[in-house]
């Protein structure tokens, strides 16, 4: 097999990277020193995954060189900087890495809090830089008995509210995402309002970066804070309306802010820079030995895992979260795919609709059968380049109609799954069950009852009830040297039968001419899962 090749865009650990040096199957490539220009020309080419931090972006330009490219693998929390359905309709899986870097992150806030109350740096600075030795000019605050406000009571969030208990504050949390009792177990007030935010003496923010948070925090808000509010960024820049931040801090309105990010990164003439009441770092919040070493072993292995087909941990755009899929669907889900597969192969048409049912308790997850059928259904057309990221994106593309039924279940087997494929040619619909956990069967095909191990090569053969066609059938197979393994039948109401007969070898075009040949037949195909 050939090796596969990852390349890192941005600086990681040299613990990560001794990772990648070491798999003999992985072709390792560091760029993170390259010009971005150079990097994307030259490196995003060649790989097969690709490793980024926050100075890389997953943008237009970056997804036009990553023809080859079937995992992003961002080494740290946020994913503003990745075009999620970009990616998607590539068929490149994102996946992050969510909690390596969250003491770091929650450190730095606190630092910048107790930064800002202090008003330290400026303190340091007079002392380090000026030789001053004027105590009666840094008297600050104490953060006990404030109120704090914490935005967004994630991993980041509530260990700040943790370390913020340490120091006495009263602290309520807005987060509409969480049940109140992550916060109220913590002796932590929980609020849905967020005029009781706007109503704190320090203000710290730690949601991820999105439509509905991009400016949380603007004008109106600030005019409704307290006089002489103190404001914290740790998280990302533009969650706070920068142009409000500035006009708050230039009146005084907000007494100091403690950013660590900004909305255009790297940010080195950013006008907040030129005020004396703000504490500020270079989007440090990652920044441990601790959090990088964690983080660079973490992103390392994850992207071999990706590189190699085995795994996709923390994916963010894959159907099913691996960890939260009970045992029992994963049968199903394989199922359902290969009926897919198995619908594609028989009729051999442009497809129109793939319509999916789900009957029992496995409908639960009827998102993911749907991608999984689709998946199942597309392989046949083309092959390696459809996944069950970009599955749903490209049917769309080709105008194939998607559409999810969940059904009553009256067939007597717990759990039963469909697939009703319309192409050019016409219909089939093909259904399935698992049994005993693991024993996955066809039990459908159109009105024939049947009980089919969907495995090998099959082929589908469909004629009049007449007698002596099984014998016909088993006659031409021996003629053309074909083993017959397995034989099911299948037969309806209207005098019509269906066999299915898996056979040991290839099925050549002349075996389905003489099938096609019989008078009996009224269809015959084939395939192969
Ligand atoms: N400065 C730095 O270097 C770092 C920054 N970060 C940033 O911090 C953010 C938070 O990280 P984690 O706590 O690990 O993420 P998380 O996913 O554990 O927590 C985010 C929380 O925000 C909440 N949330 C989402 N939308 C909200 C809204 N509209 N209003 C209120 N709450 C909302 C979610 O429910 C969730 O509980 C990341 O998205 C990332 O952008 C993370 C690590 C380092
Ligand atoms: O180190 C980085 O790339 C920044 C960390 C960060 O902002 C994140 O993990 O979201």
């Amino acid at each position: 097999m050939s090796k596969k090749t990852i390349v890192v865009c941005d600086h990681i650990h040299q613990d990560g990277l001794d990772i990648l040096a070491n798999d003999s199957e992985i072709e390792f490539i560091n760029a993170a020193d390259e010009p971005k220009d150079k990097l994307l020309a030259e490196f995003i080419p060649l790989a097969d995954v690709a490793i980024t931090r926050s100075s890389t972006d997953v943008d237009d330009a970056f997804l036009a060189q990553a023809k080859k490219v079937t995992a992003v693998v961002r080494a740290g929390v946020g994913v503003d900087n990745v075009d999620i359905p970009g990616s998607s309709k590539q068929g490149i899986v994102v996946m992050n890495v969510p909690t390596a870097n969250t003491i770091a992150a929650v450190e730095l806030t606190m630092t910048h809090m107790l930064s800002c109350v202090r008003t330290f740096p400026y303190a340091h600075n007079n002392l380090k830089l000026d030789r001053v030795w004027r105590r009666q000019d840094w008297y600050g605050t104490e953060l006990k008995d404030k109120k704090l406000g914490i935005i967004g009571f994630g991993n980041i969030g509530s260990r700040v509210g943790k370390r913020a208990k340490a120091f006495e504050m009263d602290i309520v949390a807005y987060d509409p995402y969480i049940d109140p009792s992550k916060a109220t177990d913590l002796d932590i007030g929980y609020t849905k309002n967020f005029e009781d935010i706007l109503a704190c003496d320090i203000i710290t923010i730690h949601t991820p970066k999105n439509s509905e948070t991009i400016g949380m925090i603007g004008k109106d808000e600030i005019a409704k804070m307290k006089d002489g509010v103190i404001l914290i960024n740790c998280a990302r820049g533009g969650l706070y309306d920068e142009d409000a931040l500035l006009e708050g801090l230039t009146s005084g309105k907000i007494a100091m802010a403690g950013i660590d990010v900004f909305n255009k990164e790297p940010a080195t003439d950013h006008p907040l820079l030129d005020l004396d009441n703000v504490t500020v770092t270079p989007h440090l919040g990652a920044n441990t030995k601790e959090s990088q070493k964690n983080i660079a072993i973490q992103a390392a292995e994850n992207a071999i895992a990706a590189a190699k087909g085995i795994a996709y941990p923390n994916a963010l755009n894959l159907p099913i979260k691996e960890n939260e899929l009970p045992d029992f669907v994963r049968p199903y889900l394989e199922l359902i795919q290969k009926i897919g597969h198995l619908s594609a192969q028989i009729t051999k048409s442009a497809v129109k609709s793939i319509k999916v049912s789900a009957a029992g308790p496995v409908a639960e997850h009827l998102e993911s059968m749907g991608t999984f059928a689709t998946v199942g259904v597309l392989t046949e057309s083309l092959g390696d380049q459809i996944n069950y990221v970009n599955a749903e994106f490209v049917a769309d593309e080709r105008d194939i109609e998607i559409t999810k039924e969940v059904k009553p279940n009256n067939s007597g087997f717990t759990n039963k799954v469909g697939v009703k494929l319309t192409t050019a040619a016409g219909t089939i619909s093909i259904a399935g069950t698992v049994f005993d956990d693991t024993e996955q069967r066809i039990i459908e095909i159109d009105d024939y009852i049947l009980d089919v191990d969907p495995k090998g090569t099959m082929i589908f053969f469909r004629n009049t009830d007449t007698p002596g066609v099984i014998g016909d059938v088993g006659r031409i197979m021996a003629e053309n040297g074909l083993n017959i393994s397995d034989f099911r039948l299948g037969r309806d109401s209207k005098k019509q039968a269906l066999a299915v007969v898996r056979v040991d070898g290839q099925v050549k075009k002349e075996l389905l001419e003489q099938l096609a040949s019989l008078e009996a037949c009224i269809s015959v195909a084939h395939a192969t899962l």
